[in-house]
């Protein structure tokens, strides 16, 4: 590599390492491992392997994951901007894996942005259930809610927030938690140099204390028996075993489960620290047993940058107040569907503080109760062939469809409350990109296929205007063939148009465009 490693970093790493040191530093002599991971919300792992333009080979410890060769750009394919996968370094992928999300869980990923585990995430709930994804960096959150759109999320809701304001609003209520820490980042000094240049002796240190508060933070909101997982890329212990030991000692009702599959790991770094931290001595020997059983990914072990992970699980017994708030479940739908979203947007007349309250000043009482939902409720129905989950809320011009109803948001920094469904304007509702990067092909009413050999789909993904002849736009009996059109990439959403006398009027947004490099 071309960037010296700190020597202090090299010092503590001999130390960490002893005999295997030189095989760990000889691994910074290859190339960084990349990977991609099948978006299984839009695709399954067999079509996309008979898609692919790539050679895939298996990640061993995600189903879904796949090795890409070095100079390829699966960054530049149109089946990017369909959302078909989401780039990912291999060793990320362990932790979701290890959280055992269920669809119709309620799942919190409390450091979440640019959203590469919370886009995994949502692909094991299956657009069932809660995902919560938080991120205290507001320019960072901007991120994670477009990789959420690109990638079709439908139950996700966006914060930006500290972790201690959502416990006072959340105790006891997810199923599971992520915890993927802020940490001094050792693990991506072979990918990215910045890191090393921002590396300094004392960055474990400053990186402990703020994982200590977080994951404390974070076992507030689990409910009795449910599952945390804390990751970091990151090799230094007292980020990483000295922080579970730590937690296990002021948590009596948690305890590590080792990994599933735990031979593909190597196990957790304990001796170092009971050397080198005298802080950590009135930790019984039983704690450490326990530390044990979290999992290291070594560069020098397996083919991924590297990544710390530990698997807390609640043993079930604690008495400790139930989460009550009413997440959506597809039954919500079906016995109060859209009535029930305008009952909500009546009740955001009254909120304060957070995005929402100051947003929903903006539009009149009037336009809230009745003007905003109609229209949208007379788009749903004459373009979509179901009826979508949860609760519609309004925020200002905004609609969303939220797995959570409004109040549970209340007082919070929301992002995004829901998935994002489009605007009203002029009291005519304009559907949003998220609604379309969301829809399978089936759902909607006006479909125009594109397909990437013609070269047809990227003039589409520059924002171009197409000729289309009236032939090509598939639409149902009785559908008015002039209007919104969804436009699949080899069969797979990727925006809007709209089709008239011919002509494709681009709706893909500026901001998502294909640019060329
Ligand atoms: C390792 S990164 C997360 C990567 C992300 N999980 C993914 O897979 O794409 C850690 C994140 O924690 C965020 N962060 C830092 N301090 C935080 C805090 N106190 N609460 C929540 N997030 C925090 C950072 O902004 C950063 O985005």
């Amino acid at each position: 590599m071309a960037q010296q490693l700190p020597a202090a970093f090299e010092e503590r790493m001999k130390s960490l390492l002893q005999q295997n040191y030189d095989r760990f530093i000889a691994s910074y002599d290859h190339n960084p491992f990349s990977g991609l991971r099948v978006n299984t919300l839009k695709i399954s792992v067999e079509e996309m392997l008979a898609l692919s333009p790539w050679q895939l080979k298996p990640i061993p410890w995600c189903p879904t994951g796949f090795y890409t060769e070095t100079g390829e750009r699966p960054g530049r394919h149109p089946y990017y901007h369909a959302g078909l996968y989401y780039i990912q370094e291999p060793s990320a992928m362990a932790p979701v894996e290890l959280l055992d999300v269920q669809p119709g869980e309620k799942v919190l990923d409390l450091c979440a942005a640019p959203g590469g585990k919370s886009t995994q995430i949502a692909a094991k709930l299956k657009g069932q259930g809660l995902l919560v994804s938080n991120d205290l960096n507001a320019e960072r959150t901007k991120a994670l809610a477009k990789n959420l759109e690109l990638y079709g999320v439908r139950n996700g809701v966006v914060l930006q927030e500290h972790p201690d304001r959502i416990a006072s609003k959340f105790p006891a209520f997810f199923d599971k938690i992520l915890v993927d820490a802020p940490c001094s980042g050792e693990g991506m000094f072979r990918k990215d140099e910045d890191m090393i240049r921002q590396w300094t002796a004392e960055s474990p240190a400053k990186y402990a204390a703020m994982q200590r508060d977080i994951l404390k933070s974070a076992a507030k909101m689990l409910k009795p028996g449910g599952r945390m997982v804390y990751s970091t890329c990151t090799f230094s212990p007292e980020e990483n075993e000295a922080i579970i030991a730590g937690f296990l000692a002021d948590h009596e009702h948690f305890h590590v489960q080792a990994p599933a599959r735990s031979e593909l790991f190597a196990k957790g770094e304990t001796g170092w620290i009971r050397e080198n931290m005298e802080e950590t001595s009135f930790i019984l020997d039983e704690i450490w047993k326990q530390a044990e059983h979290t999992a290291r990914l070594w560069p020098h072990l397996i083919e991924g940058e590297g990544h710390f992970l530990a698997v807390l699980q609640h043993d079930g017994t604690e008495e400790a107040e139930h989460g009550h708030l009413d997440v959506a479940e597809p039954s919500h739908t079906a016995e109060g569907g859209r009535l029930r979203g305008k009952d909500h947007a009546r009740s955001d007349r009254n909120r304060s503080g957070g995005k929402k309250g100051k947003d929903s000043s903006k539009v009149s009482a009037a336009d809230q109760t009745s003007g905003p939902l109609e229209a949208y409720n007379e788009f749903l129905n004459s373009h979509l062939t179901f009826e979508p989950d949860g609760y519609a809320i309004v925020y200002g011009q905004h609609i969303y469809q939220s797995p959570l109803p409004s109040e549970a948001l209340d007082g919070l920094k929301v992002v995004r409350p829901g998935w994002y469904m489009g605007d009203t304007k002029n009291g005519r509702f304009v559907p949003a990109h998220p609604l379309a990067t969301a829809l399978q092909p089936h759902e909607f009413l006006r479909i125009l296929e594109l397909r990437v050999e013609t070269g047809e789909a990227v003039r589409y993904l520059k924002g171009e205007t197409l000729n289309v002849e009236s032939g090509r736009i598939r639409c149902s009996e009785g559908t008015n063939i002039k209007g919104y059109v969804l436009v699949c990439i080899d069969g797979f959403s990727a925006g809007f148009g709209k089709w008239q006398d011919g002509f494709l009027k681009n709706e893909y947004p500026a901001g998502w465009r294909w640019t060329s490099v």
